[in-house]
């Protein structure tokens, strides 16, 4: 399943936050989205899975047409793990998982065996399987995001969107989650800070600077200094990790 995304303008009051973005995500690519604080990612993402609606521009996700599509027949198709999840309701690890089954149900469709055995399967699969009946709100952070995915799993999504999927999460979680994300062998679009995070686990980088797409391509033809100090106003060197042959940022002090 491919996302393409024409065009796209979302403005807030009289401030124009993302400015005639054009991406592409083609068959199971994961595609990053890297970009300073306030340089729009969010309010792109959100555009995209339908929370906020934009002045102009199309999302298709092969031939589904996103913005003119109900949620519910979005949400069988694109999974989202966003940045904010607090509940007021206080409910169990295992029943936000279940929520994931939604849009697979028809209305007061009750929970099958099968239901129950893939939430099961989405919280072994983050390391949470003994959380299931733990209270949400007392969870930490990080267990509260690694729910969050869960629930994006249980959905079985042929698409998926994620806010910094990794905030939160210590390093063993981070890469245990990008792992995962990357496995499902969908595609995928996330927004990401950790640049060599986003080097290491993504194929195609858009680079994002005052709500407009600065530059884009693969990590290591996108990733110089130069680009870095233009965007993100901050000196490096880049090189190889003479250990992992990753690709390697160092930062200098300003
Ligand atoms: N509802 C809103 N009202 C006013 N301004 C908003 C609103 N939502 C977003 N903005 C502004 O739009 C800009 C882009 O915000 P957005 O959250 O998309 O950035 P971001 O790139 O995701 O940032 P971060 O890396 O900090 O999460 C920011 O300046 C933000 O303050």
């Amino acid at each position: 399943m491919e996302l393409t995304v024409n065009d796209l303008s979302v403005s807030i009051g009289n401030h124009a936050i993302v400015q005639d973005v054009a991406l592409k995500v083609t068959n199971k690519q994961f595609v990053g989205l890297i970009g300073p604080n306030g340089c729009g990612k969010s309010t792109l993402l959100k555009s995209i899975y339908k929370i906020i609606k934009p002045a102009h521009g199309e999302v298709f996700l092969s031939g589904l047409d996103v913005l003119r599509s109900s949620p519910k027949v979005v949400s069988k198709q694109l999974g989202v793990v966003g940045q904010f999840n607090e509940l007021s309701f206080d409910f169990t690890a295992a029943e936000m998982v279940m929520m994931g089954r939604t849009p697979h149900k028809g209305l007061l469709e009750a929970d099958h065996a099968k239901d129950h055995e893939i939430v099961r399967e989405a919280l072994r699969k983050v390391n949470l399987e003994s959380y299931a009946g733990r209270s949400y709100n007392s969870l930490s952070g990080g267990e509260k995001q690694r729910v969050i995915l869960a629930r994006a799993l249980a959905q079985q999504p042929q698409f998926m969107i994620l806010d910094e999927p990794t905030n939160h999460l210590d390093i063993k979680y981070q890469l245990q989650i990008l792992q995962i994300v990357k496995q499902l062998n969908i595609g995928l679009l996330a927004a990401l800070h950790d640049l060599t995070l986003a080097a290491k686990y993504c194929d195609y980088l858009y680079v994002m600077k005052k709500g407009q797409v600065y530059a884009s391509g693969k990590p290591e033809e996108v990733l110089s200094k130069e680009l870095i100090r233009e965007v993100f106003e901050v000196e490096c060197e880049i090189y190889r990790n003479p250990v992992t042959q990753d690709l390697g940022i160092a930062y200098f002090h300003m």
